[in-house]
């Protein structure tokens, strides 16, 4: 497609400041995007400024895509990214964000006498960063490790993928299930804490179910628009879309920018985040992976701070929103997978799924331990 000759035109300037809300910091947006209202010039200053407005949003975009997981050689054993040299920087990064293996002790002494729930992302965290999304399979000792987990504690999967998808992968009927970033909760009727509602059956709770029929157009929008970019994918998680771009040369990020950008122009009510080299389309509606976390403690009887300790680890922007519910309640701990430094709202840190497998089964040893 030759974009040289492309000239935008935004038909609904509010729709698109929503749409990319998601991936622009509120400096980068032109002061007739930002939200409540559009506020620029008429005539023929308009098409000028909306084309400007465009260039913006476009830049932001791509800029955000530059800045999220750079390419690393994975290893051979476990998949995982090669551990980068130690260096200044990580060094300070790790006394604010400790490993949480090293202070494994810390937080099952705060944990005595409570009640840890665990919370766990997919992608990267329990399976290693892969350039095939289909391919990124659980290991048999990881979905061990998982399975122990859920025989001792409360535990959940909260993913990105659809949640179809990512049982598929977990295949472990023990856990609750929120995929879709959290917009498709599935929780089973053993976890209930509560007896009156231990006979519930399993309980389905999906927010954004008016999306459905939106978010399946887009996925087809999406999928045609990519199609002729080589590498690139779409991938439809039911309530949300990923847009890949892990396999397209850095050349034609641009591109699935402009394009992805120029898609969502007719759709307003759908705005774009972006991961580990991804753009991820969803909902605009005020849940994510952390409105997903206090749901759950919610309805499994595990609000109750002074009792319950939540555990949270995970790899990805997203999963902050989740970091930051625990923080912001000041109960439990958000653990960051990460071999770089990030500014995280996590308490601690684990370098890849390898640690996150040796972290699980440390906390089953303990919980064991202290039966
Ligand atoms: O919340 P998550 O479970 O971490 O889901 C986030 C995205 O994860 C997947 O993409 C990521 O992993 C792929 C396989 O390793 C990798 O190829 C891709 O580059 C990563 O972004 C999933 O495929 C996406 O749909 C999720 O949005």
């Amino acid at each position: 497609m030759d974009l040289s000759n492309s000239s935008p035109v935004i038909t609904d300037p509010i729709g698109m400041s929503q749409s990319l809300m998601g991936v622009l910091p509120s400096k980068m947006m032109p002061f007739s995007v930002r939200p409540g209202g559009y506020s620029g010039a008429g005539g023929a200053g308009v098409n000028v400024s909306r084309r400007k407005i465009e260039e913006v949003l476009v830049s932001g975009l791509l800029d955000a895509m530059k800045s999220s997981s750079p390419r690393k050689k994975h290893n051979v054993v476990f998949g995982q990214e090669d551990l980068p040299e130690e260096d200044p920087a990580y060094s300070a990064w790790m006394a604010k964000c400790p490993s949480a293996l090293a202070s494994f002790k810390q937080i099952v002494a705060s944990a005595q006498g409570k009640k840890i729930a665990v919370f766990l992302d997919y992608d990267g965290t329990l399976s290693p960063i892969v350039d095939d999304p289909e391919k990124a399979v659980m290991s048999p000792v990881m979905r061990a490790a998982v399975r122990n987990v859920a025989k001792h504690f409360p535990a959940a999967i909260v993913s990105g993928r659809s949640r179809k998808k990512v049982l598929e992968f977990v295949k472990l009927k023990e856990l609750c299930y929120a995929g879709s970033h959290g917009m498709d909760i599935m929780t089973s009727s053993a976890h209930y804490e509560h007896n009156a509602e231990k006979g519930k059956e399993a309980n389905i709770f999906q927010p954004a179910r008016d999306f459905l029929p939106m978010i399946d157009e887009v996925s087809k929008a999406l999928l045609e628009v990519t199609s002729g970019i080589e590498g690139a994918s779409v991938e439809d998680n039911k309530f949300c879309v990923s847009v890949h771009y892990r396999n397209v040369d850095e050349k034609d990020w641009e591109l699935v920018a402009r394009l992805v950008n120029e898609v969502l122009e007719d759709f307003p009510r759908l705005k774009v985040t972006n991961g580990r080299m991804v753009l991820e389309v969803r909902p605009v509606i005020d849940w994510d992976k952390g409105k997903a976390v206090e749901f759950l403690l919610q309805s499994l009887g595990l609000s109750d701070c002074e009792n319950v300790i939540p555990i949270y680890i995970g790899d990805d922007r997203t999963d902050e929103d989740a970091f930051k519910v625990l923080r912001e309640r000041n109960c439990g701990y958000g653990i960051l997978v990460s071999q770089a430094p990030k500014e995280t709202e996590a308490f601690y840190s684990l370098r890849d799924p390898s640690e996150v497998m040796e972290f699980l089964n440390s906390l089953v040893r303990w919980k064991k331990h202290s039966l």
